[in-house]
């Protein structure tokens, strides 16, 4: 186990310790697909490619349709009784904690309207959630009290959560922003039909401060952002900043497929340390993103050993909910990254 150790941490500046190479053997014992591995594993995808890599050198797996564990490799399993990866998730809410019974015509009208979204533009990185993880998202909040008579922040809205808050009708005010054109266009039409006067859209790039006049002014934000360190700053510590002051919420997404628990720890230190905000829930796997169509043309697929794209949504991140206190602040400067917005070492569906 540790020559595996050794050699991968030559391949990739990841961090690699014995605990993650038992996670991807855990995978590879219940799947031979590639991005399930990797879903199951919990770690990022250039870092589970890496370790397949060598353990396919060192004879423990062969790659032909799939990444098949070999005899040897079999054996290594039982010499360090690694056993395979089980999933308990709940069938009822899917691990969403939430049950949607009561919004079902709320997804039925979304799921309509969404039919028409604009497809994930590769330039900016989106791939979005499922219907029912969009209005999930609201009916959470909404259980927090984050929802009704609030005034919401949406920062980046491929996933449309803002049309799943007007169709609620229960924000005060809704203002949702994008670097996407299509999609604020998208927002502003769908705004119109519904007839909602209270919503507030803008096309915005996030690197930029924001105006003034956003500041201190909303009661809940949302946001699904990349996750680079600048991002974590331009998207979520710009949504702190809008806050009105201390007892306000925000949500975002925090992927394992492309940030390490090494990084999460970087993160939850900025949140904590540099925000002084509380994270008050983590819901594991809560977004489940529907597989975006440029695959072929990530870094991820150059990674990947067997060329089969996903048949299922393997991509998914886990549901942040943070709560602000008297010293809570946000992030106000400009965010000088260019593609580096999007891409670090341990990021690869750009
Ligand atoms: N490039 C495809 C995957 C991007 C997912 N990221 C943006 C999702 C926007 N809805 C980040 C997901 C977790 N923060």
């Amino acid at each position: 186990m540790r020559e595996i150790v050794e050699r991968v941490r030559q391949r990739t500046s990841i961090p690699i310790y014995e605990r993650k190479v038992e996670n991807i053997l855990s995978a590879l014992c219940t799947s031979n697909d590639p991005w399930k591995i990797a879903d199951l594993s919990e770690e990022p995808f250039p870092l589970v490619m890496a370790v397949i890599n060598v353990l396919s050198e060192k004879g423990y797996v062969k790659l032909n349709e799939g990444i098949e564990l070999t005899k040897k490799g079999k054996e290594l399993l039982k010499e360090f009784r690694i056993t395979s990866k089980k999933d308990f998730t709940c069938k009822h809410c899917k691990g969403k904690t939430v049950d949607l019974d009561e919004f079902k015509d709320l997804l039925r009208r979304f799921t309509e309207i969404a039919k028409d979204r604009p497809e994930p533009k590769h330039e900016f990185d989106q791939a979005y959630v499922t219907p029912e993880t969009t209005v999930a998202r609201v009916v959470f909040m909404h259980s927090r009290g984050d929802v009704e008579n609030k005034e919401i922040f949406v920062l980046g809205d491929d996933d449309l959560t803002s049309v799943a808050l007007m169709l609620s009708k229960l924000p005060k005010k809704i203002s949702v922003l994008d670097i996407d054109s299509r999609l604020t266009r998208f927002i502003e039409r769908v705004a119109e039909k519904l007839g909602c006067t209270n919503v507030e859209i803008l096309t915005f790039d996030l690197r930029k401060p924001l105006p003034e006049e956003f500041s201190k002014k909303f009661d809940t934000f949302i946001t699904d952002p990349p996750e680079t360190i600048d991002a974590i700053r331009a998207f979520i510590g710009r949504g702190i900043a809008m806050l009105k002051g201390p007892g306000c919420a925000g949500y975002f997404g925090l992927t394992k497929m492309e940030s390490s628990v090494d990084k999460w720890q970087k993160i939850q230190r900025i949140l904590i340390e540099e925000f002084q905000v509380v994270i008050t829930d983590i819901i594991r796997n809560f977004n489940e993103y529907v597989n975006w169509d440029y695959i072929q043309q990530t870094r991820g697929w150059k990674l990947v050993p067997v060329k089969s794209v996903p048949e299922y949504n393997w991509y998914k991140s886990y549901f942040f909910r943070i709560q602000t206190v008297e010293s809570s602040k946000g992030y106000k400067e400009e965010v000088t990254a260019n593609q580096e917005l999007y891409d670090d070492d341990e990021s690869s569906t750009t």
